[in-house]
């Protein structure tokens, strides 16, 4: 029984060794066909991957697989079942398709939609005008098409509390919104728009910033200013609402100040120059330089003080308060240490004269870091806290109210940060550089002129969306008119200062040059200059050595020499005294000295300003403290003082403005600047500049003297007693909250205003 049943194996057995290499050949044949189908399969996988046709290798087979090859592949193995990914990280085999990409697809379509509101039609019409201008500038040829969206006609949920997505060829499109809002004080379908605003806004289930994907908004305002003249009487309110919800809507994506029209003004006129600077920014947007230069629009219209913007644009130390006192206190920048020649930058050649600012040095971090910009290497300009101040319209510099300086229109620069003085006052914290004679490399005046240009520019852009900005100033201030040559260190140490100055008038821009009274030289070879001061800081040669702390040892023969060139000078320039007032220092007992000052000069001007205490080492060191900043009552008491002993000496100067906000008093020749106003022969203080008739002069070539460009008379509100502020502007406190604003007080009861606030 066991054989029998072993028999079969036997067989088998024998079978084998009969066959076995016909079955071994067999069968390795089998695995190499096995082997060969596998691999390519694979080759058919990648290859599909390549062209695009497979999405993910888990997808196969694909179309491109399940055809012709596939198919070949399962009848030679049938028994073929692909095998499953392995869990675990996907394994990348092959190229992966570059996906082309270039700059232009990955920056969003720029569209400008224009909503409006139109009760009476006129603004319906002013839209449709935008739409025109913005469609014809050839800035906006890459944010075109405009599109005009009446307000009633949408549904606010669309545009309003997201931003719409669109796409158009595969980019997709980040809208610009425009609004043109007229403003009605009784209900309208404008009141709904603004509750949805604010609800949007307060909706707790919404974001924060709903619209902030919108790539930047701007208001235009419409009103009646006859009916409604100011702000406070609701001149324009709906529209400032508006900008408002907008700016926290968009998180502070203000693409350009709000424009306010009176409608029974120039409104189109106003339209035009907003429209302009719209289609301006409507171009960075497009090609992605975004809202100006990294400055994120602004903030609240409302609860974005005035220090956290200045802080955007000042850098780190923000205390641009001190800014006006710079150029007040008078362009004479006293530092103990010379840095420049502890500088970092090796020098190559020791006999080549050496940048006076390197870019290494701690006096460039220092100047950069208070918002300074370093223009070559001896030159500096700064944005004024008062440009900034009028631009929000919110009064302009005590200039403005003296002399017709528009501040939104005025650069304030130096071609040379070094100085020959150490004033105690100086609030430099010592940083910059000083010296008796030039001694560092020269930068061409080309280089400075433009450099000081540009860089104003662009600090003025970085304001564009400050909310309070007011439009029209936005855009006058991107036409320098005026230029204070008194920023910090002795500008007519620069040694092409009068091809400087000619180049500045050429651009008719107007020339305020401050100097120390320690070059003479440069002071007598001085060409035309629209106003020409001298600093007076003390009024005996004791008194200028403690203030000044000069380096020059014969610096009293020099102030003097620098008074009588100033006498030469007295009718070929405009010439002015800049007093800055320490109290312990200039003040008491020295009237009757700088009468003497003033008699031996003979300036058209002399103008009192109470020094503003900026609490630096410098300052301590040369033991001042607040207690040394005169209150502006007392400024008041040392004009008058001033007055009476110039007048004991045959001398008629009157007090011809005062601007109490700056302590600033300013003292004019009576003989000069009193003159007869109008039909019936009042006279009437004329302290103003006719800058127009000035560049005509020099144009003209044929000498001139300062009687002939004097403007028109002093505004009423500038006059002694009225405190000097611009009754069109608006009073604001340090945090931005409006001011009462002062009644005709006598000025000598005005209380210390100025304090640190320039
Ligand atoms: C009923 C009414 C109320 C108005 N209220 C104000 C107002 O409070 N403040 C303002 O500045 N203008 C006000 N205006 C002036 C309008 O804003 C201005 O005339 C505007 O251009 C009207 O635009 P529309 O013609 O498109 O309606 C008012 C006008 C009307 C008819
Ligand atoms: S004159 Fe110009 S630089 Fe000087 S404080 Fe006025 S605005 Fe500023």
């Amino acid at each position: 029984m066991l054989n029998q049943d072993f028999l079969l194996p036997d067989e088998l057995l024998h079978f084998w060794h009969v066959h076995r290499v016909e079955a071994l050949i067999l069968a390795g044949l089998l695995l190499l066909a096995v082997r060969l189908a596998l691999q390519w399969r694979s080759k058919l996988v990648i290859a599909a991957k390549i062209a695009g046709d497979i999405k993910t290798e888990e997808s196969a087979p694909t179309p491109a697989l399940t055809s012709r090859h596939a198919e070949e592949v399962k009848h030679a193995l049938p028994s073929y079942v692909p095998a499953r990914p392995k869990p675990g990280p996907k394994r990348v085999t092959g190229l992966r398709k570059a996906k082309p990409q270039n700059v232009e697809e990955r920056t969003p379509l720029v569209r400008p939609i224009i909503f409006y509101y139109s009760l009476g039609g006129s603004t319906r019409s002013y839209a449709t005008k935008l739409a025109a201008l913005l469609s014809s500038s050839a800035e906006t040829a890459q944010t075109v098409p405009v599109e005009v969206l009446d307000l009633t006609e949408i549904d606010y949920d669309d545009y309003f509390i997201a931003t719409p997505k669109q796409t158009e060829s595969g980019r997709s499109i980040s809208y610009f919104y425009l609004l043109l809002i007229p403003s009605y004080d009784i209900d309208t379908e404008l009141s709904n728009f603004l509750t949805h605003l604010e609800e949007t806004h307060h909706d707790f289930r919404i974001d924060t910033a709903p619209l902030s994907g919108l790539a930047g908004y701007s208001i235009f305002g419409l009103g009646d200013q006859q009916e409604w003249p100011t702000e406070q009487d609701g001149f324009c309110s709906q529209a400032i609402e508006v900008d408002k919800w907008m700016a926290k809507l968009t998180g502070r994506k203000r693409a350009f100040p709000l424009g306010l029209a009176d409608t029974r003004g120039s409104p189109e006129v106003k339209l035009q120059e907003w429209a302009i600077g719209v289609s301006s920014v409507g171009n960075d947007l497009a090609i992605g330089t975004g809202l100006g230069e990294g400055v994120t629009g602004s903030g609240d219209a409302v609860e974005s003080g005035d220090e956290d913007d200045d802080a955007v644009l000042d850098g780190a130390e923000s205390k641009d308060d001190r800014e006006g006192d710079v150029e007040d206190i008078g362009g004479r920048s006293p530092i103990p240490v010379d840095f420049t020649t502890t500088s970092r930058t090796k020098q190559t050649n020791p006999s080549a004269p050496k940048a006076m600012v390197p870019v290494s040095s701690p006096t460039y971090t220092s100047l950069t870091k208070q918002g300074y910009s370093i223009v070559g290497t001896h030159s500096g300009v700064k944005i004024c806290r008062w440009t900034k101040s009028a631009l929000r319209g919110r009064g302009s510099c005590y200039k403005y109210s003296f002399y017709g300086i528009a501040s939104h229109r005025c650069m304030e620069a130096t071609p040379s940060l070094s100085c020959s003085n150490k004033c105690v006052f100086c609030w430099r914290h010592g940083t910059n550089p000083v010296g008796t004679t030039w001694r560092w490399q020269v930068d061409e005046p080309e280089l400075i002129f433009d450099g000081i240009k540009e860089n104003h520019y662009k600090k003025i852009k970085m304001m564009k969306g400050v909310p309070g900005v007011r439009a029209e100033r936005f855009s006058e201030a991107m036409q320098i008119r005026h230029c204070a040559l008194s920023l910090v260190g002795e500008p007519i140490f620069y040694p092409h200062i009068n091809k400087l100055l000619a180049m500045l008038h050429a651009e008719h821009i107007s020339s305020f040059l401050v100097c120390n009274a320690q070059h003479p030289d440069e002071l007598a070879a001085l060409g035309p200059v629209t106003q020409l001061y001298v600093s007076i800081d003390a009024s005996n040669k004791e008194s200028l050595r403690k203030i000044d702390r000069p380096l020059h040892r014969d610096f009293w023969e020099r102030f003097q020499r620098c008074l009588d060139i100033l006498h030469t000078k007295r009718n070929t320039h405009r010439t002015v005294f800049r007093l800055t007032l320490v109290k312990g220092f200039n003040v008491d007992e020295e009237a009757e000295g700088y009468a003497a000052l003033v008699d031996r000069a003979r300036p058209s001007f002399v103008e009192v300003k109470g020094v503003t205490y900026c609490g630096t080492s410098t300052a301590a060191g040369a033991g001042l403290t607040m207690q040394n900043v005169p209150f502006y009552e007392e400024v008041c008491a040392f004009v008058l003082a001033l007055e009476a002993a110039l007048k004991r000496r045959g001398l008629d100067y009157g007090i011809g403005a005062e601007h109490a906000h700056s302590c600033c008093i300013l003292l004019a020749d009576r003989e000069r600047y009193f003159l007869p106003t109008g039909r019936n022969g009042e006279r009437r203080w004329h302290t103003l500049i006719d800058y127009t008739k000035f560049f005509q002069l020099l144009e003209n070539g044929e000498a001139f003297g300062p009687e002939d460009y004097i403007g028109d008379a002093t505004p009423e509100w500038a006059s002694w007693g009225k405190g000097g502020f611009d009754p069109r502007d608006e009073r604001v406190d340090r945090k931005g909250k409006p001011k009462e604003v002062l009644e005709e007080l006598p000025s000598a009861v005005m209380i210390r205003e100025a304090e640190v606030t320039g």
